[in-house]
């Protein structure tokens, strides 16, 4: 996406130095690069950095603008993924066990792009959806609850919040021992915002003495290393790659295009839809016996994740292997790319569409 006159200087993320940004204009960079005076007290000429992630705990916000250095994310670029990585693990986790998620009720604690669209995915299935979001609540908007009403009522609760440190709301070990107790019987609890927003620590003994809890992490306190008595212990353990969906991918990096040609005054690059190839498997014609987990694996099936990221955890090299099996990760669609046909029952199309499938009579 970045071509013409641009030299472009490719560093690995965690080995970015002062010297490799020193003649930088631009300086983009993912999640795992430290954006700091470290590394840019050199850089004298830097007209931008751009994340192309949503997450922002990487950025030194208050250094970048002491220096007048605008800086951009990606809001929203892998939105979806995250919600139907989500999906994906519960509707396979109650199809195991033989219930049903549509009986749930789920608590979703960050209600932003992410906990936003999850909200309004499970609400259009009909699911029981009770939100966390105290900034939001604090800024004037309803239907928010307590942390701990949450943690009470809900059978599964999807984490969604920034990694946040200071502030009235920080999210930093946001759930600890005391939130843990108040799990219900049989309660799923799954992360996928940031590592350090659940104790790890405080979670694995917590699961060593429940056992009917059932844990699910996508993002780990300390990465790239993982606590492997903790994985053990988990449902689903992957390595912080639910947002990974190459249409995600190539939003963020659209996004940052269309910043970069605003910051220098350049022309703004093609509609994204030129950038994103059809899936390879793009349809599929099934009849009204088929299930929705069944169409959900066919377009993302975490349990590869899971089985990935669990064979490198007794490897003396567990935090490269975690970097490796980020960088080297599968294309992997989102459920828009799939259009399903053939079903007669109206009832299962709508549901399909509420969780994000193209659905098509014919
Ligand atoms: N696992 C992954 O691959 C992956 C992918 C995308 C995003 N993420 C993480 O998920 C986070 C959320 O993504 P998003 O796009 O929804 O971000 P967002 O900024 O759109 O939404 C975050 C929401 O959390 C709320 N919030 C902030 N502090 C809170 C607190 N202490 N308690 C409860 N709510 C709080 C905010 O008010 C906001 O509504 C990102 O910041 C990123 O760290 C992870
Ligand atoms: O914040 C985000 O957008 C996500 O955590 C994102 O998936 C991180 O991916 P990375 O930048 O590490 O490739």
């Amino acid at each position: 996406m970045f071509s013409g006159d641009v030299v472009l200087k490719q560093v690995a993320g965690r080995q970015m130095s002062a010297g490799d940004v020193a003649d930088a204009d631009l300086l983009l960079v993912r999640s795992i690069t430290q954006v700091d005076a470290a590394l840019l007290d050199a850089a004298k000429h830097l007209k931008m950095v751009g994340t192309a992630t949503i997450g922002t705990d990487h950025l030194d916000k208050d250094y970048l603008t002491s220096r007048s250095i605008p800086f951009f994310n990606a809001p929203g670029c892998n939105a979806d993924a995250v919600v139907e990585y989500d999906l994906a693990v519960l509707f396979n986790l109650f199809e195991e066990r033989g219930e049903s998620l549509l009986d749930k009720t789920v608590g979703v604690v960050g209600v932003g792009n992410v906990g936003g669209r999850l909200c309004q995915r499970l609400e259009a299935l009909g699911v029981k959806v009770l939100k966390n979001d105290p900034p939001r609540h604090a800024a004037g908007e309803s239907g928010f609850i307590a942390l701990d009403e949450v943690f009470a009522q809900a059978d599964v609760i999807c984490l969604h919040t920034p990694l946040v440190k200071t502030g009235q709301w920080p999210s930093y070990h946001l759930v600890g021992e005391a939130e843990l107790e108040r799990l219900k019987l049989g309660a799923v609890l799954l992360n996928a915002g940031r590592g350090p927003v659940i104790d790890n620590q405080a979670l694995l003994g917590f699961l060593q003495q429940r056992t009917d809890v059932t844990a699910i992490l996508d993002v780990w306190e300390h990465e790239p290393q993982v606590d492997a008595t903790l994985a053990a212990r988990v449902h689903i353990a992957t390595p912080h790659i639910a947002g990974y969906s190459l249409d995600g991918k190539l939003r963020g990096t659209h996004m940052l295009r269309q910043a970069a040609a605003t910051v220098l005054d350049a022309p703004q690059p093609p509609d994204l839809s030129e950038f994103l190839p059809v899936a390879a498997v793009n349809a599929v014609t099934v009849s009204d016996d088929v299930t929705i987990s069944a169409l959900i694996n066919m377009v993302y099936d975490p349990l590869h994740d899971d089985r990935r990221m669990r064979k490198t955890l007794v490897c003396d090299d567990q935090p490269v292997r975690f970097d490796l099996l980020r960088k080297q990760y599968p294309v992997r669609r989102e459920f828009a790319s799939l259009r399903v046909i053939g079903l007669r029952d109206r009832a299962l199309r709508e549901q399909l569409r509420a969780i994000g499938f193209s659905v098509d009579l014919a």
